[in-house]
């Protein structure tokens, strides 16, 4: 079977950049990703490219290149559905915070609601793909909605989780370590629905990178690879700790265990703490599946990845407090850093907001940096906890464009993102406009300790004894 019509329904994060390579690789496909966001719509359809909704680098060169070609954004979800062979399902799952599950499961709200639409509009046979992270065995509860409009319509459903980390989604879409499909290989509708999707990525993905199983174990690899990402961040993360106590370095550890190759070196980097829309959602949900399941002590053990997590942050900013002579009120700390990690404009779960949080609490004045994130969005981040009133956040914390004036007067200064340019800043003329002492918290062991020590910064770093 030839694909010739793909729509997306989702224009986020994952849904944008993913149709983008597809595009750019499959020009003979006409793709459309719709969305009921009109605001997001507009936005990629805007001419200046720096207004995408989304900042990862290189997608704008190849949004260019591909927009109005074969890849078209558009709010007409009825009619995308509707001409397209092939559906991808790219919506958000949040953990619900509402009802049965809350604060634990997926909520499924949104992806129920595409089902609902594409069986309702649907005239003609389609292939339909989960992209979006789903608790495994969602694709029953689709198909069991899609089978039952009594059109006669047939579907096939297909998982095709998808693997892009944000900041470097382009790369990661271009030379992809593997493609997952998941989907039932026992029957011959199946098996082409499987293939047609193998022929989108054949493209350009080498097919010995194209692997294929069945439908429970691709949704549930998907859940199985965050899980294990993140507990290799808390797991550093819990070493760190231990080496502020001991005088170990968590740098020289880190180096340490991951030269062997049964380890391996990626991943082990101690920071502030994960954050990004995944890992705390897909392990909350990997609790949840399996609490539902009566496995209280595989439930137990993932969830002590989120709650070391969560000590990490709060640590972090204990650290601050104390270090400040366990008293932050009516001091200015400098945030260096929004953004849940760098070459993003993402903030969600970034630990930047929950550091915040703690230090308002304690009656500081924040002064933010971020050089991708957009002030509205800080606020909003804010303002979603509900721990004090908007006014009240907007008197506290201020959003500076130039890095100089947002450290100029400050106590101290905590980096919160990797951002590359921070390590280039003149950090001499940083400290002279500063309170002395000068305090630096690096929460992401970016900055060079001794140079700034020279300079007479009193500088902190995660995992390392003072
Ligand atoms: N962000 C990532 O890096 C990443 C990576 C891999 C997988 N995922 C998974 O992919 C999914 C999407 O994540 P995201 O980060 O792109 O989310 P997102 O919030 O950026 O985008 C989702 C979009 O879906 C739209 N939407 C929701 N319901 C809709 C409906 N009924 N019709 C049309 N549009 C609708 C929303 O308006 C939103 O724009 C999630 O399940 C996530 O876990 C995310
Ligand atoms: O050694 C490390 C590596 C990461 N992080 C932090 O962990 C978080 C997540 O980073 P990363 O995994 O690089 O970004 P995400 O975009 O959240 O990507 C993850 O989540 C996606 C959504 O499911 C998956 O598709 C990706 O494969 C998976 O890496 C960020 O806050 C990082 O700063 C660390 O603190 N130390």
């Amino acid at each position: 079977m030839n694909i010739k019509r793909i729509c997306c329904i989702g224009a986020g994060y994952v849904g944008g950049p993913t149709m983008t390579v597809i595009a750019q690789k499959c020009p003979h496909i006409k793709l459309t990703v719709v969305d009921i966001n009109e605001s997001r719509i507009a936005a990629w359809n805007s001419k200046d490219l720096n207004k995408l909704p989304i900042f990862e680098p290189g997608l704008d060169k190849i949004v260019e290149e591909v927009r109005g070609r074969n890849l078209f954004f558009s709010t007409d979800i009825d009619e995308a559905i509707n001409e397209a062979d092939m559906i991808f399902i790219s919506v958000n799952t949040p953990t619900k915070n509402y009802g049965k599950g809350k604060g634990m499961a997926s909520d499924l709200k949104y992806i129920e609601l595409c089902a609902r639409q594409i069986a309702k509009v649907s005239r003609q046979n389609k292939i339909v793909v989960e992209k979006s992270t789903l608790p495994v065995r969602t694709a029953s509860a689709i198909k069991s909605i899609l089978d039952n409009t009594g059109n006669g319509v047939h579907f096939q459903i297909l998982s095709n989780p998808e693997f892009l980390a944000e900041g470097t989604a382009i790369q990661d879409l271009l030379k992809p370590d593997r493609v997952l499909i998941g989907g039932d290989a026992s029957t011959k509708e199946g098996e082409v629905a499987i293939q047609a999707l193998i022929d989108v990525y054949l493209n350009w993905v080498p097919k010995e990178q194209i692997l294929t199983t069945n439908v429970w174990s691709s949704e549930l690899s998907k859940l199985t690879a965050n899980a294990f990402l993140a507990q290799r961040v808390s797991s550093i993360n819990a070493m760190s700790e231990i080496c502020e106590k001991t005088g170990a370095d968590i740098r020289e550890v880190s180096k340490a265990i991951g030269m062997d190759s049964r380890i391996g070196s990626k991943f082990l980097n101690a920071s502030v703490g994960f954050g990004g829309s995944c890992f705390q959602k897909d392990i909350l949900n990997l609790v949840y599946i399996a609490k539902s399941y009566g496995l209280n002590e595989v439930a137990d053990y993932w969830e002590q990845v989120v709650i070391m997590n969560e000590h990490q942050k709060k640590r972090f900013s204990d650290n601050i407090v104390s270090t400040l002579y366990n008293t932050v009120s009516g001091k200015k700390i400098t945030f260096l850093g929004w953004a849940f990690k760098k070459n993003t404009n993402d903030t969600r779960e970034s630990a930047a907001i929950r550091v915040a949080d703690d230090l308002l609490n304690e009656r500081a004045e924040i002064s933010v940096y971020d050089p991708k994130v957009t002030e509205e969005r800080i606020y909003e981040d804010l303002n979603y906890l509900g721990t004090r009133s908007s006014i009240e956040n907007k008197r506290l914390l201020t959003i500076n464009k130039d890095p100089y004036r947002a450290c100029k007067n400050s106590h101290a200064i905590a980096i919160l993102t990797e951002w590359d340019e921070f390590k280039n800043y003149d950090w001499k003329n940083i400290y002279k406009n500063m309170e002395k002492p000068a305090f630096v918290f690096d929460g992401r062991g970016l900055l060079n300790k001794e140079e700034l020590e020279i300079i007479g910064f009193i500088y902190y770093n995660i995992g390392t004894g003072n």
